[in-house]
């Protein structure tokens, strides 16, 4: 089975001694993980090293940068570099959430280098894409997405697409408290594998894991990551309560 992923997205939320006792509350709950589940803390930059410190060698369970400079290094202020999340043991990277492209001016084209220079340090990005709400309504989501699948993902070979995630997130559900339904999820996911089976064929398109990402909670996560293309989800405001955030994993496909 592919990867079977509950991923946090903190965003800029939390003081370090309330993300701690987060991530405390999460490490030390009865989970469960079956093999091919995963749990992926997306924390601050200044908290990757303690929250890590948390985490340990917990099997299952990683640490997540939520950004990352598509420069190596050298005299770019601010920012942070795929080689400096290597050199912490950081192993996940996410890229190109909708809030980066829209408060950031992240375009497709710096998120391909972004994501080359994430496979390069052996970082495994977790690439977002999806639709905001005029798009959706002029049903032009499939193209809008393979568009951006396209522009960001197509110039990568077979070998590196098949180290990446990929969560879709429509930017009309993103702290809406409007969840996509889980037949619109499933749809536009098999349409994602499907047009990642044209371009690399399906035996690369069936391994990659597609998550699905928008107002995911406890209380609609088992219908969600029970469709067939949803390996799992980017949870924001969710994954900020413990209780939550440990739910939605016990709500993987096992
Ligand atoms: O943006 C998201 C995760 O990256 C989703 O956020 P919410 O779960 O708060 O809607």
């Amino acid at each position: 089975m592919r990867k079977q992923i509950a991923a946090a997205n903190w965003k800029m939320n939390l003081t370090i001694h309330q993300a701690k006792e987060l991530a405390e509350n999460i490490i030390n709950a009865p989970i469960d993980l079956k093999p091919d589940q995963l749990v992926v803390l997306g924390v601050p930059f200044p908290y990757l090293a303690p929250i890590q410190k948390v985490v340990g060698d917990k099997a299952g369970f990683y640490v997540a940068a939520q950004n990352l400079s598509n420069k190596k290094n050298g005299a770019f202020t601010g920012e942070v570099s795929a080689e400096m999340l290597q050199s912490l043991g950081i192993q996940y990277v996410i890229i190109g959430h909708s809030e980066r492209r829209e408060y950031y001016n992240e375009t497709n084209g710096v998120l391909a280098e972004k994501l080359n220079i994430a496979l390069e340090y052996g970082l495994t990005p977790i690439f977002c894409c999806g639709e905001p709400l005029y798009i959706r309504e002029e049903e032009r989501q499939n193209a809008f997405v393979a568009e951006q699948l396209k522009e960001s993902l197509y110039h990568l070979s077979a070998e590196d697409v098949s180290k990446i995630v990929i969560a879709y997130e429509p930017i009309w559900a993103i702290g809406t408290g409007k969840t996509a339904s889980s037949e619109q999820a499933q749809e536009i996911q098999a349409f994602i594998r499907s047009e990642l089976t044209t371009k690399y064929g399906a035996e690369v398109s069936e391994s990659i894991p597609v998550l699905y990402g928008g107002s995911v909670k406890a209380n609609n996560a088992v219908e969600l990551f029970g469709q067939k293309d949803v390996d799992g989800g980017l949870v924001g405001g969710a994954s900020l309560i413990a209780t939550e955030f440990i739910a939605i994993i016990n709500s993987l496909k096992a």
